[in-house]
């Protein structure tokens, strides 16, 4: 309930000015008036049905009765035009914080919540806040009228009022009864959702494995089966949430029977006027739609409660601060670039990097690495080798930061480097990764991939042994990748991603494997080029590699066992 008001809060403080004019329209434009509305509507029928008639008094408040509404009419354009398009920046802001709390993270390091519930929580998650506040300003508004109302009716006829307000006690007990159904039905919805979610982007993910292995009829019975599931969790959330309001309706129903029957009474006994009674008329729809709204905001608080709890679960800690951040979306102007400033916070030049003591264990497998120091000066070839899943890819990825390390420390030039994810970048370090991306884009665009330097690419090109390949196309380097354009082989695809690598520039070269699907003679190139590079530029290269060629050019071999430093030489 907390963590739902503070979030509300921030919603109304995300546009103060124009969300307290909208509040002020709406309880006193909007509600207001209508209470105005009431006294003329009483003082009408008093007046009509009572001797005092004179006609500019009806004149007066004939004229007064068509007013309040165009005023009203008015103020709802306004209110309109302030608060229309709100909605879906709010949505905006919750999932770009969301998406930058992600980006924070160690690159290598998996969600936490596995893709559908990621999915679901986007898209539905962060809608129910927003929902919720504006229902609570049509509250506050109904909340004048209610007010208003009690004033005005009570003066008349108390104990008939009482009455009026009579089922809102009974709406908030309910909902208190029945709060662990309410939420464990949204849940249940929330949950069949996240996994149909996940299975539809695992099809789209891995159809060719599914193809090849046959597997797109028991796919698919799966995703019809979790489809069946939640289709009937959302049917039992929607009865249940219809039910309530069913009920909320039924309670404010029984008590205008009530009322009704009481007020024919005094009618007929002549204790009460053909004013009061318009007068209770008039303000029952009122009252009644703010019970009936009070009933569903109540409902509706569970459910933000239990969105706001999944969005935890992505974000963690600090959730609510992380989640709430107003900083402008740039939706009438681009954003400005990211600051280009090379960190040179350990010296603009490498000259040694020491690792020591680095450690990692992935929390589920408890597998990783153990303690592993070695250093590297400017200039260097360096080779990490070992079995597989010995923690190879495990201690580079630890190194550059896109894994959290639990110990150790890494010194750039005998300066502790305080960030590792922001540090090891370009033009510190350029890293081709064991798996590497291309998106559906020209292979050109693919190796700069936003860099705004195109002077080395042909540089890059070859010193990644792709000219011959590219010769081939006949676009060249424009030549399109993915769906609507051609694929590349696995050697290819490695090598276009050595040359993303190397048009960056940077001063330490890390390389996962990038030769593993290479026929000899490429391979054979692929590391003469590395080295000359080396030769005349100074780079630093730190490579893990299973095979031997590299190992002519190594000045040190790093060897690799169970996660541990068996050997440097
Ligand atoms: N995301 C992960 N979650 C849990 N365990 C993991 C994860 N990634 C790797 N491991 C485990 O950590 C160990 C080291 O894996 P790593 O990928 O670093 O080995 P590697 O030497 O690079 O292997 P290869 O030569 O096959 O690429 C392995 O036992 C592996 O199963």
């Amino acid at each position: 309930m907390r963590d739902t008001l503070t979030v509300l809060r921030k919603i109304y403080l995300f546009y103060p000015v124009q969300n307290t004019t909208v509040i002020l329209l709406r309880m006193f434009g909007f509600a207001g008036l209508g209470v105005l509305s009431g006294v003329f509507i009483k003082r009408y029928f008093d007046e009509a049905s009572g001797q005092a008639l004179t006609l500019n008094g009806l004149l007066f408040l004939t004229a007064m009765l068509m007013t309040v509404p165009l005023v009203q009419a008015i103020t709802y354009y306004i209110d309109l035009g302030l608060s229309y398009g709100r909605t879906e920046i709010v949505r905006a802001i919750f999932r770009r914080n969301i998406l930058r709390e992600i980006f924070k993270r160690p690159g290598a390091l998996p969600l936490p919540v596995d893709q559908g519930q990621m999915m679901n929580i986007m898209r539905s998650d962060v809608t129910v806040h927003e929902g919720l506040y504006w229902d609570l300003t049509y509250l506050s508004a109904f909340a004048v009228f209610s007010i208003g109302g009690l004033v005005m009716l009570g003066s008349v006829d108390w104990p008939v009022t009482v009455i009026l307000f009579a089922p809102l006690p009974a709406i908030i007990m309910i909902v208190k009864w029945l709060e662990k159904q309410i939420t464990a039905y949204y849940r249940a919805e929330r949950m069949t959702t996240d996994r149909v979610l996940g299975v539809i982007s695992d099809i789209f993910n891995y159809s060719q494995a599914l193809k090849i292995n046959k597997a797109e009829r028991p796919f698919l019975n799966r995703l019809a089966g979790l489809g069946e599931e939640r289709a009937r969790a959302g049917r039992r959330n929607a009865v249940f949430t219809t039910a309530l309001a069913s009920i909320y309706d039924n309670i404010v129903n029984i008590g205008i029977a009530l009322l009704l029957l009481l007020l024919s009474d005094k009618l007929r006994n002549g204790s009460f006027s053909i004013g009061s009674f318009t007068l209770f008329v008039f303000f029952l729809g009122y009252i009644s739609n703010f019970t009936r709204l009070f009933g569903k905001v109540l409902t509706n608080f569970k459910s933000s409660a239990l969105s706001l709890n999944r969005i935890e679960g992505v974000i963690g800690e600090r959730y609510l601060v992380k989640l709430t951040q107003n900083d402008s979306l740039f939706l009438a102007s681009d954003p400005p670039n990211p600051p280009d400033e090379p960190d040179e916070s350990c010296g603009p030049l490498l000259g040694n990097l020491h690792i020591d003591g680095l450690s990692y264990t992935f929390p589920n497998s408890k597998q990783g690495i153990r303690n592993i120091s070695f250093s590297i000066r400017q200039g260097s070839f360096t080779v990490i080798t070992g079995k597989m899943g010995s923690g190879k890819t495990t201690l580079l990825r630890v190194m550059l930061g896109l894994l959290p390390k639990a110990s150790g420390e890494i010194k750039w030039n005998g300066r502790l480097v305080p960030n590792a994810a922001d540090f090891f970048v370009p033009p510190n370090v350029a890293y081709t990764p064991q798996v590497p991306y291309l998106f559906s884009d020209t292979i050109k665009a693919n190796i700069l991939l936003g860099y705004p330097d195109e002077s080395q690419i042909t540089a890059a090109i070859h010193q990644s042994v792709l000219e011959e390949d590219l010769n081939r196309f006949e676009m060249g380097a424009d030549t399109l990748l993915g769906t609507k354009g051609v694929n590349l082989s696995g050697g290819q695809l490695q090598r276009t991603a050595a040359a993303r690598m190397l048009v960056r520039d940077a001063q330490l070269l890390v390389m996962d494997d990038v030769s593993s699907a290479l026929d000899v003679d490429t391979e054979k190139r692929l590391w003469e080029r590395l080295n000359e590079l080396r030769s005349s530029k100074g780079v630093t290269l730190l490579v893990v590699t299973q095979k031997e060629y590299a190992l002519k050019y190594a000045d040190q071999v790093i060897v690799l066992e169970n996660g541990e430093m068996k050997s440097v030489s």
